[in-house]
């Protein structure tokens, strides 16, 4: 950051009263409108079958108040869609319709807003393409172990990554979004493409955690930062999709392991069975504990604070009433 310049990604985090909304399950929110996403493609199915669905759900995010939209893209990757029979070509078109999208929804929402009368409370909101993890792709549940075995190293996960994050780029999203990496290897490997492909645009990394302690590899998140911190490129970093129990606690951990602003946005509590590929019930909290919690969450040093999977645009209209009305 410069002396006196600030990017829109800090304008909208001040615009916000100092804490955005993070949008909520986009997944979860396509079930709820009849999409069937048990597919190893899982929610990057729609960009095949339902372009359309993917505007709506984006857009009911934006009504329910989120600054931030994280694209369709959590688990849209080259090789995912070649092993389904497109071609490369339309591979690329695909992940580029992924932000495209994400776009078209905020400029059009932006659009109406504008011309209201009496004005809104609303601010333009960002676009944050999502880059979910390896284990996303691998669709076997690894994004909540980070076990991918010997033979996935360094090189291979950067390759994995590289091709998607240019295109993803290229179609200019304001922000990305790495999503539930599962261990400090493969957020090495993002920090390392980030200054390869010399990314202009911030980024945000989050990790899922399943002992609130740790990352799921079992490494500490202080292993992690490390790797993390020496990038400028990474603008925020946090946790998505674990349960909400754990992240006042991790909030107040990574603040002591960083200076970069911190993102939270947990799942409902749920557990991801990742062999049977459902939600199974588990300890699990409503729309009225995650206003409780947005708050506090806040006040423990969040500055990015949203939903992920099994929260809906209700949950998130909850969090943007606590984050704007108690500010
Ligand atoms: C965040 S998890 C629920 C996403 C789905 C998973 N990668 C799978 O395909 O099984
Ligand atoms: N952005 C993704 C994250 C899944 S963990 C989604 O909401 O579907
Ligand atoms: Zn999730």
């Amino acid at each position: 950051m410069g002396i006196g310049k600030t990017t829109p990604f800090e304008d909208l985090i001040e615009k916000a009263g100092g804490c955005a909304v993070v949008d909520g399950g986009f997944a979860t929110q396509l079930e709820k409108h009849g999409a069937d996403i048990n597919d190893p493609l899982w929610s990057a199915l729609c960009l095949i079958k339902d372009p359309h669905l993917i505007k709506k759900v984006h857009k009911e995010y934006l009504e329910a108040g989120a600054d931030i939209l994280v694209t369709s893209s959590y688990q849209a990757t080259l090789p995912g869609f070649v092993s389904r029979g497109l071609s490369i070509e339309e591979g690329e078109s695909l992940l580029r319709r992924s932000v495209e999208l994400a776009l078209e929804a905020r400029d059009s929402f932006w659009d109406s807003m504008k011309n209201k009368h009496g004005g809104h409370a609303y601010n333009r909101a960002l676009v944050a393409a999502s880059i979910g993890s390896y284990g996303a792709y691998l669709a076997d549940g690894s994004e909540y172990s980070g076990s991918y075995g010997s033979n996935v190293g360094l090189d291979k996960l950067k390759d994995f990554h590289r091709k998607r994050l240019q295109i993803l780029v290229e179609a200019g999203p304001d922000l990305l979004a790495f999503e539930t990496i599962p261990n400090k290897l493969e957020a090495q490997a993002c920090v390392e493409l980030l200054e390869e492909e010399n990314i202009k645009i911030p980024s945000w990394i989050c990790f899922s955690s399943v002992d609130g302690e740790n990352a799921p590899s079992g490494e500490s998140f202080k292993e992690c930062l490390n790797v993390i911190n020496k990038c400028d490129k990474v603008k925020a970093v946090g946790i998505n999709c674990a349960p909400p129990q754990f992240i006042e606690d991790l909030i107040l951990k990574l603040n002591k392991l960083t200076d970069k602003a911190i993102v939270v946005y947990p799942n409902s509590g749920e557990v991801w069975d990742g062999r049977d590929k459902k939600w199974l019930p588990s300890k699990c909290f409503n729309d009225d504990k995650f206003e409780c919690f947005a708050t506090r969450w806040r006040d423990s040093g969040a500055k990015l604070i949203g939903g992920c999977c099994r929260t809906t645009p209700s949950t998130v209209q909850a969090i943007s009433k606590a984050l704007k009305e108690k500010l």
